[in-house]
């Protein structure tokens, strides 16, 4: 099986180590590094994996994932020039890293190694995430299959050019945080009509499955499921009015505009 070290034990790092661990990734064959000692030894009980340094973890694995937040990729990178990547495993880098190019890993690596970059979501924690990835410059697609394999573990998994990776981040990548705000503010709705907290999670939460389910599995566009909720004068519409009138589709096309120039800009950071 992939030996497969997880650099950062953070939530996404997390997320995929739960992932990987609920599709049946033997934990033996997983790794994390995590600087924060009671961390490291909290996910290595939680999973039963082992936890050390960046440069024992890195050794010997197969794929080295990164999934240290972006401000702290060139640490790690410094760790990792400590150790002798070997080409005979045929290592691969896979970065998480919002923002940071493969070309920048690439510039710290032996001449040819391998970067395939990724933008996952945490949804993958449930076996339910989507994870955009593109190749680097010396990455093959057998590098990229390699890439497929783990990340279709813990959900789907699209390949775009490494140029489209900031509007996935936009999208995708932060995209839960939007969709659990949404709830929240029903939820909140929902007890300030009268409803208990209890009572309104409970709606709002199968309310949020039902339609994504019935978004991926009735072959009908976001439009049409949506207009058949809404009944000529009735409820719904009266409520769609509100939210145009406050403006949603236009703090969406901001909100996302700014996560996809957030992203440029991570990865713009001087070294
Ligand atoms: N949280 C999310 O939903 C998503 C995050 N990402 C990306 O994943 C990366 C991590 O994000 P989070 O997990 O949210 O951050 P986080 O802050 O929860 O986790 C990062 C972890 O890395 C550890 N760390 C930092 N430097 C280290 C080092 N030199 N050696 C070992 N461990 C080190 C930290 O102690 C921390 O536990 C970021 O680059 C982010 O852009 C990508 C997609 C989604
Ligand atoms: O907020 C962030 O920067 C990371 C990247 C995508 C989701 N979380």
């Amino acid at each position: 099986m992939t030996r497969i070290a997880v650099i950062g034990g953070g939530r996404i790092g997390e997320a995929l180590i739960a992932g990987l661990a609920k599709a049946g990734h033997a934990a033996k064959d997983l790794v994390v590094a995590e600087q924060y000692p009671p961390r490291a030894q909290e996910l290595a009980g939680r999973y039963g994996i082992r936890a050390t340094t960046v440069a024992d973890a890195a050794d010997g694995a197969h794929v080295v994932v990164i999934a240290v937040k972006p401000a702290d990729v060139d640490a790690v990178m410094v760790e990792l020039g400590k150790v002798d990547l070997d080409g005979d495993l045929e290592q691969l880098i896979v970065s998480l890293a919002a923002g940071i190019p493969t070309a920048r890993f690439e510039s710290k690596l032996p001449a040819g190694f391998p970067v395939v970059r990724v933008m996952p979501n945490t949804p993958m924690l449930v076996g339910e995430g989507v994870s955009a990835i593109a190749a680097g410059r010396y990455a093959t697609a057998e590098h990229l299959d390699t890439v497929r394999g783990i990340l279709g573990a813990v959900g789907q998994v699209v390949t775009v050019p490494e140029a489209q990776l900031d509007a996935v981040t936009a999208v995708s990548g932060s995209g839960p945080a939007y969709v659990f705000l949404v709830a929240e503010a029903m939820i909140e709705s929902g007890v300030g009509l009268g409803l208990t907290r209890a009572t309104a999670t409970e709606l709002v939460v199968q309310t949020l499955v039902g339609s994504s389910a019935m978004l991926a599995e009735s072959g009908s566009t976001a439009n049409e499921l949506r207009a058949d909720v809404t009944s000529p004068g009735g409820t719904t519409a009266a409520a769609i009015r509100e939210l145009e009138r406050g403006g949603l589709r236009t703090a969406f096309n901001e909100a996302l505009l700014a996560a996809r120039d957030r992203s440029a800009a991570l990865g713009a950071a001087p070294e």
